[in-house]
Parts: structure tokens; C-alpha cells; sequence
């Protein structure tokens, strides 16, 4: 069984599986958590969120060149932060990454039974959720070189089923809409940033791949950069036609109905086409297949991730008993969960965002500052020095901020 790639991996291989990573279901709650900032809002978010969480996994490369390749948060935040910060790290990566993979399980899941049904065939629930599981975790428990083919073939669908679905929409997409201009005088947009900003947080996460790439990559760290770079530059682009697409269709009073189901898929397409006639005819079986990939790409980096974190953690060797054992630890939990409690995506994505802030930008702020203090500046280095650290950091605790005072009900929510 080749369990490391034989020669070393592209780098258009690389971006593919951050991108695919990153592109996942966040994203089709962007339109819907964007509403009140509306489109320029909206861009201004986006491209803030982008430029954080792309320094931040860039920090995290930097930490990590100093170490073992292979090495992930827990052994680089014991080192360098303690065991406090270790256990609140450990928790919160375990917690994203566990909910992430019962999430794509049980949408991945659903989609898999709809689409086979589809074909004349009824398929239950749980039967597609077990065939999209076993499918996809074959793939990560057998090498990651599996997951970057499987992922650039899904991606290349994603690209093509994007689009077919979004190309119509985005031609017919009117100014007027997008600048709001038919809005009362005195409408505000701002109040609304905050509930905006960790629903992109989440859309942007990726750093549990960090180490898995710079391992895949053997040490390239400035390889392992520029895989960062275009695969995050592409999911920007991604995430900005599809504001141009559904923003500039649908305007900003007719969310109403979408923002009420909690931004589900089905009303916000249903919505659409109400409102997109002719440019969005057809566009729904498109759009679910497009979010089929998207789910199945995110589900592959994801698990990814978290079996490299589990295997470094328990310290598991990557023989053929150690990668069944973290395949266990990695695969059984969520589906368990998954076939025992089932429940939507949509209520999930706001907690991943809270608690990706801690792993995804807090704790890479950190990590560099006491890297630097330790090793100094290593062969790769992450420019911007303290200013980066301070605008990253930052960025974690408006955040999370954000996230709690949402939750308390303390901050305006936009109702359409
Ligand atoms: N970006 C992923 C979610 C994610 C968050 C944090 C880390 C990894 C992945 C998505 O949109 O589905």
C-alpha cells in the first residue's frame, strides 16, 4: 500500500486541496449572513476575512518548518504556548473538525440518497450516508496523494457545475440591486458587520492542512506557500461571484424568507429562481450538484486534517495498524453521531466559526511571536513582523466577540 507519494506533488495539486478545503458549505451561507452589509459590505468582509486567515495559516507554516515535518498544533502549541493553551487549542481543533465531518456526512449523505433516487433507485438516509462516508475515508485512510487526484477531479466538476449554475446569474446580475439603490433613505448596512464576520471566518477555514501539506510537500515550505496563496486567492474569487450571482438577483428585502429558514440551501435557491426568472431556470439541480462537490472536497480536506492531528497526537505510527487505529478514532465518532442524532448544517456553522477563531487566528499569533523570541527568523518567514501578529490576533477576538454577542442577542440581526 503506498502510503507517501512517491515523487513530490504538484503545486497546483496543493492549492487544489486547500481550495477544496476551503470551498465548502461555509460558503453557502455567506450570501445569507452578508445580507444586511449587503454587496459592497460584503467584498470589504471577504477580502478582510481572505488576508487573515491566509497570514495566519502562513504563521502556522513558519511555526511548523522549525519542527518535524508532520508535526501539527499539539505538538507545536505544547511547545511554544504550554499545556493550558494546549488543552483550549486541542478542543477547539477537535471540535471544528469533528462537527465539519458530521456535517458534510449528513448533507454529503443526503445528497448521495437524493441523487441515486433520483436515478429510479429509493435509497434511505443512512444507506447514503454509509456510501458517501466509506467512499471518501478510503481515500484519506489510504494516502493523501489519493486525496489530492480525488480532489482535483472534483474540483474540475465544482469549476464546471459552478459555472453552468451561477454564469446565467451572474450576467443577468443588475447594479441597482447590488448598490441597493432602491432602499429607503437613512437604510443602515453596518450594524449588521458582525453577525457577517465569523460565518466568513468559517467559509475561509483550512489550517488543519497545514502540517499535512508541508509534510506532502517533504519540508518545501515556500512551496507549501504558494499552494496557500492560490488556493485561498481562488476560493476569494469563488466567493465573490457567488455574492455578484445571488446579490445581484435577489435583493436585499427578499432574503426575508431565506434569513427566517435559518439561510437554507433549498429556500435560498428556491428564492432565486423566483426572483431570476429566465437566468435561473435549471439552475437548481445544477447548484446541488456543485454543492455535492463542494461538500465532498471539504469533507476530504477536513479528515484530512484531523487524521494527521489525531495520528500526532496519540502518536500513532503510520504503519498499517497505526493508520487503522486513527482512522477509527478519525471516521467512527461523527458517523455514529450522524446515524444516531441527526440535525442541519446551517445551526452547526455558527459554533465552528467561534471556535475556529481560537486555532485559526488567536493561537498562529501566538505561535509566531514566541517562535520568533525562541528560534528567530527561520529559513521561511512570514513578512509583516508584529503588525501582522497584532492585525490577526485582533481579527480572532472581534471574532469571537462577535460570535458570543450574537448569540446573547446583543448586537442587531438583519431580518430581510
Ligand atoms: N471552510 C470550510 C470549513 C472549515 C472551517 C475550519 C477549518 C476547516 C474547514 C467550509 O466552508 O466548509
Amino acid at each position: 500500500m503506498p502510503l507517501t507519494p512517491s515523487r513530490a506533488p504538484s503545486l497546483l495539486g496543493g492549492a487544489l486541496i486547500i481550495a477544496g478545503t476551503v470551498v465548502g458549505a461555509g460558503m453557502f451561507a455567506n450570501p445569507t449572513a452578508t445580507a444586511g452589509i449587503w454587496f459592497g459590505g460584503s467584498l470589504l468582509v471577504l477580502a478582510y476575512t481572505w488576508f487573515c486567515m491566509l497570514a495566519s495559516g502562513l504563521m502556522l507554516l513558519e511555526v511548523g518548518s522549525h519542527y518535524p515535518a508532520g508535526a501539527s498544533f499539539d505538538t507545536l502549541v505544547k511547545d511554544l504556548l504550554g499545556p493550558v493553551w494546549n488543552g483550549i487549542t486541542g478542543l477547539a481543533v477537535a471540535f471544528v473538525l469533528y462537527v465539519l465531518t458530521y456535517a458534510y456526512i449528513f448533507v454529503g449523505g443526503d445528497l448521495t440518497a437524493q441523487n441515486l433516487s433520483a436515478m429510479g433507485q429509493t435509497v434511505p438516509l443512512p444507506v447514503g450516508q454509509l456510501l458517501f462516508f466509506t467512499v471518501l475515508a478510503l481515500c484519506v485512510v489510504w494516502s493523501s496523494r489519493w486525496v489530492g487526484r480525488l480532489t482535483s477531479v472534483l474540483l474540475g466538476g465544482m469549476v464546471i457545475t459552478f459555472l453552468l449554475a451561477t454564469g446565467p446569474l451572474i450576467g443577468s446580475a443588475q447594479w441597482p440591486l447590488l448598490l441597493d439603490s432602491g432602499a429607503a433613505a437613512g437604510t443602515r448596512y453596518w450594524p449588521y458587520v458582525l453577525t457577517a464576520l465569523p460565518v466568513c471566518l468559517a467559509s475561509f477555514g483550512f489550517h488543519g492542512n497545514v502540517a499535512s501539506l508541508y509534510k506532502h510537500y517533504r519540508g518545501d515550505a515556500a512551496k507549501v506557500a504558494k499552494a496557500l496563496w492560490l488556493g485561498t486567492l481562488l476560493a476569494l474569487l469563488i466567493y465573490v461571484l457567488w455574492q455578484l450571482a445571488i446579490q445581484g438577483n435577489l435583493p436585499r428585502h427578499a432574503f426575508a424568507p431565506v434569513i427566517a429558514a435559518d439561510g437554507q440551501v433549498s429556500v435560498l435557491i428556491a428564492e432565486i429562481t423566483r426572483y431570476g426568472g429566465h437566468a435561473a431556470a435549471g439552475m437548481g439541480k445544477m447548484l446541488s450538484l456543485f454543492a455535492y462537490m463542494a461538500i465532498a472536497t471539504s469533507f476530504l480536506g477536513v479528515t484530512l486534517g484531523l487524521f494527521d492531528y489525531l495520528a500526532d497526537l496519540c502518536g500513532w505510527g503510520d504503519d498499517a495498524a497505526g493508520r487503522s487505529k486513527t482512522a477509527a478514532l478519525t471516521f467512527l465518532p461523527p458517523l455514529l453521531a450522524c446515524l444516531l442524532f441527526p440535525t442541519g448544517f446551517v445551526t452547526v456553522i455558527g459554533y465552528v466559526g467561534l471556535a475556529a477563531a481560537v486555532w485559526t487566528a488567536l493561537v498562529p499569533a501566538m505561535l509566531l511571536r514566541r517562535s520568533r523570541q525562541r528560534f528567530g527568523l527561520g529559513r521561511y518567514r512570514v513578512r509583516g513582523g508584529v503588525t501582522l501578529m497584532l492585525l490577526v490576533f485582533s481579527f480572532g477576538v472581534i471574532n469571537i466577540a462577535a460570535q458570543l454577542l450574537s448569540q446573547w442577542g446583543w448586537v442587531p440581526v438583519f431580518k430581510g
